[in-house]
């Protein structure tokens, strides 16, 4: 694994802010997916010079780079940020735990590795909000996906053993950042996939990256030659910083904000991660760009402090108003998750399986050692490798066409906070009209059932919640308080009305489809919760509003739509300051996000190079 271990002996972070240069052409503010990507792309020519500001810091552990589960990077609290949500009233007062990545390569360090593009229509619909112009298109990323992703197609024996399909031509095989299959998936998945099948409706797309609904198998961003996590660091960053004098990088620094001479953003400045004030506040130069990447939690904090956002909200924190850009931190999405019922297999022929990789430690020995020998065997399996996402009308085939009526006649401020800005609703009137078609087309998948392979099953995502919710500064403390995150989960009705179709389809999977014949038993909430008062009871006290995939809080949408940043991703109203990371879709594609990330972040590299 020489890649990463010559990274942590020669690289070219500085160990302290003295060793900046007075100015760079571009400063990125975040060294995470997007902003490693991008760093790397701007810095291979030779021609400018890049500087990386990180919270975080460079963290090789275990827990980053383990694949096996999928899950280690999320319960090490030193990798992470761990804000505590605003109560959700839709929730029982709830609060939420709101987590990213916090080192070298954000998010893609610390997630569940899990590879998945949306469907067509969610990137049509981004362009839609431009016009039928815009290069915003399934066409024109899919470029950028191809040069995003480097697959590795799964073995053969994996392709015979669960009839998995794959086509390479939505791929590319030039990335450092790769897509590949384990070596060995559990034996139950075969009939899991194929019952899916079994309901009207459903189909199996020639490729987990085709834009299309159904059941598939989706690779995990793990490098097959190591079999380790794959992510924006070693992908972007690791040997590659170190080789070019054009590039620098200081990580464990908070960048606080942006400054301005007139409408152009000329300055960063930042303290170290551990700062209380502003003593040892520092600031660095740009020449061409400032180009933030901090994440939709971040990003909007950090905009909003340096005096890009609501005006009345910058008032009452006592910001200087640079643009009153009210759709900074509004619009904010993530994918609900724990929205369906769970069940029980209890006649389970299958072994081994998900819980014996949980559970039972002669078999976890047997696998570390296997693992150990060859890097194979359960131990290369992360989250999940397979699921289906499907459409409204196959998951609610009498109430589709009404969720969405009623939906699409819904007045677009009724269930935004109050007093949101004119420009911010007429964006969402504009979402509510492209979502309401996505509700009525069998291309767009709102339901996803990710399998693990067990003998316990249910883990179900919305993928595309109507409630809209907020990223704000704390007014009395904008720089060192972590921003207000309210989820708003719930806020919209629309999105009980879609949840509560989750559950009778859920059941249906299980109950209705060859999975009977496992008889199945349901867990929670229990077979007797019927009614849809006692199951909108128990999503109240169960749902989680995220799944980890926050966007939408620097829209990508026009001004008079409440965007915040252009097509070419630079901030209305200001000049040199753009923002490229998971902030900027103006709404959630029908899947998780990394794979979009990296996509919109090779993009952006082009469109900032382009302007150079
Ligand atoms: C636990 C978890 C599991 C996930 N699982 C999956 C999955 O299986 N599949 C999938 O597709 N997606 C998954 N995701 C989502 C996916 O990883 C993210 O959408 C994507 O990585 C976000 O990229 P980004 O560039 O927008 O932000 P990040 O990658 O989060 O980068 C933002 C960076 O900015 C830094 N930063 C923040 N504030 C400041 C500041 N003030 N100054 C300097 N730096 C700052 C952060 O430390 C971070 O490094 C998961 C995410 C998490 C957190």
């Amino acid at each position: 694994y020489s890649r990463t271990a010559r990274s942590v002996t020669h690289s070219t972070i500085l160990d302290r802010a003295d060793g900046l240069l007075p100015e760079y052409d571009y400063i990125i503010v975040g060294g995470g997916t997007a902003g490693l990507t991008v760093a790397d792309r701007l810095t291979e020519d030779g021609k400018h010079s890049v500087l990386v500001l990180e919270r975080g810091v460079f963290q090789n552990s275990s827990s980053v780079t383990r694949v096996a589960g999928g899950f280690w990077g999320l319960v090490d609290p030193t990798l992470t940020f761990n804000i505590t949500s605003v109560p959700q009233t839709g929730l029982n007062d709830r609060s939420i735990a709101v987590i990213g990545g916090q080192i070298l390569g954000g998010s893609s360090g610390v997630n569940g590795m899990q590879v998945l593009r949306g469907q067509k229509e969610d990137y049509n619909r981004w362009g839609s909000y431009f016009g039928k112009k815009s290069e915003w298109s399934w066409e024109g990323l899919l470029p950028y996906f191809q040069k995003a992703w480097n697959f590795h197609p799964p073995s053969a024996e994996l392709v015979s053993q669960f009839d998995i399909k794959y086509d390479t031509r939505y791929w590319g095989s030039t990335s450092n950042v790769h897509a590949s299959f384990p070596s060995f998936s559990w034996p139950v998945l075969k009939m899991e996939m194929a019952a899916f099948g079994d309901i009207p409706g459903v189909e199996y797309p020639s490729d987990s990256g085709s834009g299309e609904t159904g059941a598939y198998w989706h690779p995990a961003s793990v490098d097959p030659a190591t079999v380790l996590r794959s992510f924006a660091r070693p992908g972007h960053w690791d040997g590659i910083e170190a080789a070019r004098s054009n590039y620098h990088t200081l990580t464990g620094q908070k960048v606080l904000k942006v400054s301005f001479r007139g409408n152009r953003a000329t300055e960063v400045v930042f303290v170290p991660g551990d700062a209380t004030d502003l003593t040892q506040a520092r600031s660095v130069k740009a020449k061409k760009e400032i180009i933030m990447a901090a994440g939709s939690i971040h990003t909007p904090q950090i905009l909003q402090a340096s005096g890009i956002g609501p005006k009345k909200l910058l008032k009452e924190a006592g910001v200087p108003l640079v643009v009153d850009s009210p759709g900074v931190g509004s619009n904010f999405q993530d994918q609900p998750f724990t929205v369906a019922p769970s069940f029980n297999l209890t006649t389970f022929p299958f072994h081994p399986d998900f819980y014996d990789m949980l559970l039972n430690q002669t078999f976890i020995a047997e696998a570390q050692a296997q693992f150990d020998a060859n890097r194979t065997g359960p131990m290369s399996i992360a989250s999940g490798n397979s699921g289906s996402w499907l459409s409204l009308q196959v998951v609610a085939p009498k109430s589709w066409k009404d969720i969405a009526k009623r939906y699409e006649a819904q007045d677009p401020a009724a269930y935004l906070p109050k007093g949101t800005d004119k420009a911010v609703v007429a964006g969402y009137k504009a979402q509510q009209k492209a979502l309401a078609n996505s509700m009525r087309s069998k291309n767009s998948a709102v339901y996803n059932f990710f399998l693990r392979g067990g003998y316990e099953e249910g883990s179900v995502v919305y993928l595309h919640p109507t409630s809209r919710g907020t990223v704000h500064i704390n007014a009395a403390d904008p720089f060192f308080s972590p921003p207000k995150v309210d989820y708003r989960a719930l806020s919209n009705p629309t999105d009980l009305e879609v949840l509560l179709e989750f559950t009778p389809f859920t059941r249906k999977y299980f109950l209705e489809t060859r999975m009977k014949t496992l008889d199945p038993v349901e867990l929670s909430p229990g077979a007797d919760v019927t009614a849809p008062e006692e199951i909108e009871a128990w999503l109240r006290s169960v749902m989680n509003p995220s799944c980890f995939h926050p966007v939408g809080t620097a829209a990508m949408m026009p001004k008079h739509l409440g965007g915040v940043v252009d097509e070419d991703l630079l901030v209305y109203g200001v000049k040199g300051l753009s923002v490229v990371d998971a902030s900027v879709m103006p709404d959630l594609p029908g899947s998780y996000t990394q794979q979009t990330v990296y996509a919109v972040a090779e993009k952006a590299a082009d469109l900032i190079k382009g302007r150079a």
